[in-house]
């Protein structure tokens, strides 16, 4: 039996981090959780950390899109908070989010992260923007720290 699998450390990988400017009380710790992740796991430099900040979640499958195009990145991580409201509104950005991200990560083969809640309420967002569920900014880099890695043995 051959077995493929890969450690976190990634030092001399570039990585970009697209951040959804709504919910930014949120989206900001998932941002922080995401950058200690990239650095203290994987031992990546601050400088091979890009930061690019966009509107909202329904902007996150273009800026992804453009970044992946460049081949200037190893991995994106896309963080966003997406909180349900009164109206459909909510299926709809996040829906195509999740859609439009996954799209390019198969389109360019390259590790696209997935660090955007989807929540019923504030309570849910906070509880899984570094307090009790965990951070998942941070999960998210983890998740794109491994996929290099794999990606690099594949
Ligand atoms: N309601 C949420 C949004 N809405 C804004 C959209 O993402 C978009 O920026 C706007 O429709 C202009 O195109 N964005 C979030 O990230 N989270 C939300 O809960
Ligand atoms: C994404 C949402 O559902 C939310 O921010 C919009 O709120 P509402 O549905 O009350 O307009």
């Amino acid at each position: 039996m051959q077995v493929i699998e890969a450690g976190l450390s990634a030092k001399g990988k570039k990585f970009a981090i697209v951040v959804a400017r709504f919910n930014s009380f949120i989206v900001e710790s998932l941002l922080d959780g995401a950058v200690d992740t990239l650095k203290r796991v994987g031992n990546v430099d601050d400088a091979d950390i890009t930061v690019v900040r966009i509107p909202g979640a329904f902007e996150l499958p273009l800026a992804v899109q453009k970044i992946a195009a460049s081949k200037q990145y190893d991995a994106i991580i896309a963080l966003g908070a997406v909180i349900r409201g009164g109206t459909p509104h909510f299926e709809y950005v996040a829906g195509e989010c999740t859609k439009g991200i996954a799209q390019v990560m198969m389109q360019y083969g390259l590790p696209v992260s997935f660090g955007v809640l989807t929540v019923e309420s504030i309570e849910q967002a906070i509880e899984r923007a570094g307090t009790k569920m965990g951070n998942k900014g941070g999960e998210a880099a983890s998740s794109a720290l491994e996929m290099v890695n794999v990606l690099a043995q594949l």
